[in-house]
């Protein structure tokens, strides 16, 4: 069966001449349909560029981009335009919810620029699936940073998309909230079939998926399949120890 998303002897190289960084040296891997998959990593070693160059935000300087059976590296930005609202949810540690819509109307926006006048029954069963069919109502910045968050995972489902890219989804919320956070995005994949990536620094949450892979300046450097909190961490402290970048 084909993957999810495919990427093939990824590279990214920022700035020109003298100046260059090497934020991707080749990475190649496959997320197969209905999974959840972390990447960590020291920082610096490329995890926002490998997301960012998968959800076609940003282009590899070489390598190939796959989601489903669409090539998104060398499509023109019109099309990947459409694409990305089609078929490709977004969720950032930030939220980026627009300050002055309703809960009901940030939901509902991804359809509206879809062309789609969307129903609302629609927009407010996916604020309901969140737990929030009582604040349909309310801005962002009359609501705590866990529910804005889950607004944000409402808005990034109500296009039903192929995969959903996740920022450090859980970076700004307390971990209690984080945890509920992390619950929806498992039972996206458990329920629905939907295919995950998130990008994270945290081992507990990490473990919530069912493989992270580890980046090293640029690099894979191995992944847990089934990982626990204990395992990632303790990855992780030998991976920043031979790390080049910055370690945290
Ligand atoms: N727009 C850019 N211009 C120049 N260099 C960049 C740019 N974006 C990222 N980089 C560099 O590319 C490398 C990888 O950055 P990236 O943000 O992917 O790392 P990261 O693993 O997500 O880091 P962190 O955990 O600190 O968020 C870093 O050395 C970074 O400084």
């Amino acid at each position: 069966m084909q993957p999810a998303v495919r990427l093939r002897d990824l590279h990214r190289v920022y700035g020109a001449r003298g100046t260059t960084v090497r934020a991707l040296a080749g990475v190649s891997v496959d997320l197969p349909v209905g999974s959840f998959t972390a990447v960590m990593g020291p920082s610096g070693s490329g995890k926002s560029t490998l997301l960012h160059c998968a959800a076609g935000l940003d282009r590899p300087t070489s390598g190939e981009v796959h989601v489903g059976g669409t090539r998104l590296d060398d499509l023109s930005e019109t099309r990947l335009t459409l694409l990305r609202r089609q078929r490709i949810g977004f969720v950032f540690q930030q939220f980026n919810l627009l300050p002055a819509l309703t809960a009901e109307l940030n939901v509902a926006l991804p359809l509206m620029l879809g062309g789609r006048r969307p129903k609302r029954a629609e927009t407010r069963a996916a604020l309901a699936a969140v737990g929030l069919a009582d604040r349909l109502g309310h801005r962002p910045a009359e609501l705590s940073g866990g529910q804005q968050q889950r607004v944000a995972i409402a808005r990034a489902l109500t296009t039903r998309p192929e995969v959903l890219f996740a920022d450090e989804p859980t970076g700004a919320l307390d971990s209690a909230t984080g945890r509920e956070v992390l619950t929806l995005l498992r039972g996206m994949v458990d329920d629905h079939r939907q295919t995950v990536l998130m990008v994270t620094h945290d081992p507990l949450a990490a473990a919530y998926a069912d493989r992270v892979l580890f980046l090293r300046d640029g690099r894979l450097a191995g992944e847990l399949v089934g990982p626990t909190p204990q395992a990632v961490a303790e990855r992780m402290t030998r991976l920043e120890v031979g790390s080049t970048g910055v370690t945290r």
